[in-house]
C-alpha cells in the first residue's frame, strides 16, 4: 500500500527588509526538495517578518515590510505573508512564532478530521496524516545557532527536534558543518533537510538596501511592485539605515536575561538600564581599561606579564594577585585569590572581540562568551559581568558599551598572519578576473590552479608571496603607509594602495582605474580568508594553514 505523504507547511522567519526574489525562491526550492523525499506534501508556505522590536540596524517599519512582502507574493498561489509576529509589541523568539502557527494548523486539522472520526473518536483511515511545520532558512541562519546568547538551548532543541529545519545553501557556507559542529543539531540531523541551490543567487537584503541608497537599479533582484512601493515611500535612505544603529539585537539582550541563565533579578534590572563606556588605551604592554557606568566604574591599569594586586572594589570587593599575559594574540588574565580558577581571556575574532570569564562561581556558564560587535573603528560591545556578591549567584548582565578610543582592539591584539597557507576554496574567482579584464585563456588557467600564500609579518610590516605553477606575485607593505603597486602579471595596472587594520582584519583599498577595488584578509581558526573586491564583484578565497 502506498504511504500517504505528510502535509507540510514551511515557515520562513526573518527581517525581509525588503523581501527579495531569492527569499521567494527559497520556498520553491524547499518544496521541490521535500517532494523529492517522497514523504511530504507541501501544502503551504508562510513568510513571517520580524517585529520592529528586533532592533536590527536599518530595519524599516513592519507595516512597510509586510506591505512589500504581500506585493511580492501576489505571484504565488501557495506562499502567504503572516502579520502575527510582526505585530507583537516585543521581538518574539522564533520557536514562539512556530508554536503559534503550529497551534493554528493543528486546530484546522482537528476540525477537518473531526468530520472523519470513527465510532471511538479516532481519526478514520480516510483522514490525512497529521500536518507538520518546518522552519525554512538559508545556510547563514544555521550558523546563528552557534552565537553565544542568541538562542536558548531549549529553543534550538525544539526548532530542530520537534519541528525540523529546511536549510537552503547560501554563498560558500557549509551548513553540513554547522550541523556537525552542534550536538543538538547533529542529534536531530534526520530532521534537518539541506537543500542545494545549484543556480547560485547571492542576493542579500543588505546589498539591495545599499544599492537603493546609492540610487542604483535593483530591478530583477526584487519584484517591480516592491521597487515601486520603496520609491513611493522613500524607504531606504541614509537615515533609515541608521535606524537601530548602536542597539543591541533584542534576542541577545533578552536571552541573556532569561531566568534559566541564573541571573540575579535585582542586579539584572539595574544592569540592563546601564549604558557604560569602555575606554581602552595602551602604550606597548602598558594597558588601561576603564569601564565607566552610572552604576559602577572599574579601572584596570596593568603591564602585561607583571603580577599586581587587584582590588576588585565595586565588583565583588575581593582582592586578587593578578597577572595578565599574552598567549599568542590572546590576552589572558589569571586572578589568584579566594575564588579558584578565576580569570578571563580576551581575543579578537573577525569583527568580534570575545571575552571569556572563568571562575568557580561561573562553572554553570563556564564558557560564557561575549560578543563585542565591532563596526569598523567603533565597537558596540556586550559586556558580561561577574558579580558574585552572593556566592550562589552568577550574574550575567548585558550592558551596551561604546568604545571611544582611537585604539581599535586590533591595535592591542594584532593578528599574526605569518605562515604558509594553501588555497582550499576560491569562490567566484573567475568573475573577479573578468571584471579586471583578464582574458579568457588566462582566466581558465588561473581558476584551475592551486595557490600558496607565504606571509611574513613583523608587527605592521608585511610581505605576502602568492605562489602557483603559473605565476608568482609578491607584495610588501606597511600598515598605514600608502604605496604604489603595479599588478604585474595580473591585470598590469598601476594602483595606489593603503592597508589598515579594521578589528583584526587587514583591509586594503586599491585606488585606480577600477572602482571599489580592494581586499581584506583575516584569520578564523586555522583558515586564512581573502576577500577580493572589484566593482560589484566580491570573491572569497579560503586558505588552510600548512602545518
Ligand atoms: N541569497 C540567499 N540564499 C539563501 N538564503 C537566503 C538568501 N537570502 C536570504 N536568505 C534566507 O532568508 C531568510 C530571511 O532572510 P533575511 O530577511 O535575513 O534576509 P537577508 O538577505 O539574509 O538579509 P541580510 O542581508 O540583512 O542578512 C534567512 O533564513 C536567510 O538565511
Ligand atoms: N532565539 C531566537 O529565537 C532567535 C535569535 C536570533 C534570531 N532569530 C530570528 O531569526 C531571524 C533572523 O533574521 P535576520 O537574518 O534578518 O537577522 C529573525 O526572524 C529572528 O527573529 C531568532
Amino acid at each position: 500500500m502506498a504511504t500517504r505523504r505528510i502535509p507540510l507547511v514551511l515557515l520562513a522567519c526573518g527581517s525581509f527588509n525588503p523581501i527579495t526574489n531569492q527569499h521567494m525562491r527559497l520556498f520553491e526550492l524547499a518544496r521541490d526538495h521535500m517532494h523529492s523525499t517522497g514523504q511530504y506534501q507541501v501544502v503551504g508556505g508562510i513568510v513571517s517578518p520580524v517585529s520592529d522590536g528586533y532592533g536590527k540596524q536599518g530595519l524599516v517599519l513592519a507595516q512597510h515590510r509586510i506591505a512589500m512582502a504581500k506585493l511580492a507574493l501576489q505571484s504565488s498561489d501557495w506562499v502567504t505573508v503572516d502579520e502575527w509576529e510582526s505585530q507583537q509589541a516585543d521581538w518574539t523568539e522564533t520557536v514562539v512564532t512556530m508554536r503559534n502557527h503550529y497551534g493554528r494548523i493543528l486546530k484546522e486539522y482537528e476540525r477537518s478530521t473531526g468530520e472523519n472520526k470513527d465510532s471511538s473518536g479516532n481519526p478514520s483511515p480516510l483522514s490525512s496524516p497529521c500536518p507538520q511545520l518546518k522552519l525554512l532558512c538559508g545556510a547563514d541562519f544555521l550558523d546563528t545557532f552557534q552565537v553565544p546568547d542568541l538562542w536558548l538551548d531549549d529553543h534550538v532543541e525544539e526548532v530542530a527536534g520537534h519541528f525540523g529545519l529546511i536549510c537552503v545553501s547560501r554563498g560558500g557556507l557549509h551548513p553540513e558543518q554547522a550541523v556537525a559542529a552542534s550536538d543538538t543539531l547533529s542529534r536531530h540531523s534526520h530532521n534537518i533537510f539541506l537543500v542545494r541551490e545549484w543556480v547560485r543567487n547571492e542576493t542579500s537584503a543588505t546589498e539591495v538596501r545599499r544599492a537603493l541608497r546609492r540610487g542604483l537599479s535593483v530591478k530583477y533582484l526584487i519584484p517591480d511592485s516592491v521597487i515601486e512601493y520603496i520609491h513611493q515611500h522613500n524607504l531606504y535612505t541614509e537615515d533609515s539605515e541608521r535606524r537601530n544603529k548602536g542597539t543591541v539585537l533584542r534576542p541577545l539582550a533578552k536571552q541573556a536575561t532569561q531566568p534559566g541563565k541564573n541571573v540575579n533579578v535585582a542586579v539584572r534590572k539595574i544592569a540592563t538600564l546601564l549604558k557604560p563606556d569602555k575606554d581602552i588605551s595602551h602604550d606597548g604592554d602598558h594597558i588601561v581599561i576603564k569601564t565607566l557606568s552610572t552604576f559602577k566604574n572599574y579601572n584596570m591599569d596593568f603591564h602585561v606579564g607583571k603580577e599586581f594586586e587587584e582590588d576588585l572594589s565595586g565588583v565583588d570587593d575581593r582582592k586578587c594577585m593578578t597577572t595578565i599575559s599574552w598567549d599568542g594574540d590572546k590576552l589572558v588574565c589569571v586572578q589568584k585569590g579566594e575564588i579558584e580558577g578565576r580569570g578571563w581571556t580576551h581575543w579578537v575574532d573577525g569583527d568580534e572581540l570575545h571575552l571569556q570569564l572563568g571562575s568557580q562561581l561561573s562553572n554553570l556558564l563556564a564558557h560564557s562568551l561575549l560578543l563585542l560587535l565591532a563596526l569598523r573603528f567603533s565597537v558596540l560591545p556586550l559586556f558580561v559581568h561577574s558579580q558574585p556578591a552572593n556566592p550562589c549567584i552568577y550574574l550575567q548582565a548585558l550592558i551596551i558599551l561604546h568604545t571611544q578610543t582611537s585604539a581599535s582592539p586590533a591595535a592591542i591584539m594584532p593578528a599574526d598572519f605569518s605562515g604558509k597557507w594553501i588555497l582550499e576554496s576560491n569562490d567566484i574567482f573567475e568573475e573577479y578576473l573578468k571584471v579586471l579584464d583578464i582574458d579568457f585563456a588566462t582566466r581558465k588557467i588561473a581558476i584551475s590552479l592551486s595557490q600558496t600564500k607565504v606571509i611574513s609579518q613583523d608587527e605592521d610590516k608585511f610581505t605576502v608571496k602568492t605562489l602557483s605553477t603559473f605565476r608568482n606575485y609578491e607584495l610588501s607593505f606597511t600598515v598605514g603607509v600608502e604605496f604604489d603597486e603595479h599588478t604585474k602579471g595580473l591585470d598590469n595596472r598601476n594602483i595606489k594602495c593603503l592597508v589598515t587594520w579594521e578589528g583584526d582584519k587587514l583591509v586594503c583599498t586599491q585606488k585606480g582605474e577600477k572602482a571599489n577595488r580592494g581586499w581584506k584578509h583575516w584569520i578564523e581558526g586555522d583558515k586564512l580568508f581573502l576577500e577580493l573586491t572589484c566593482e560589484d564583484v566580491v570573491c572569497v578565497q579560503v586558505f588552510k594553514r600548512k602545518a
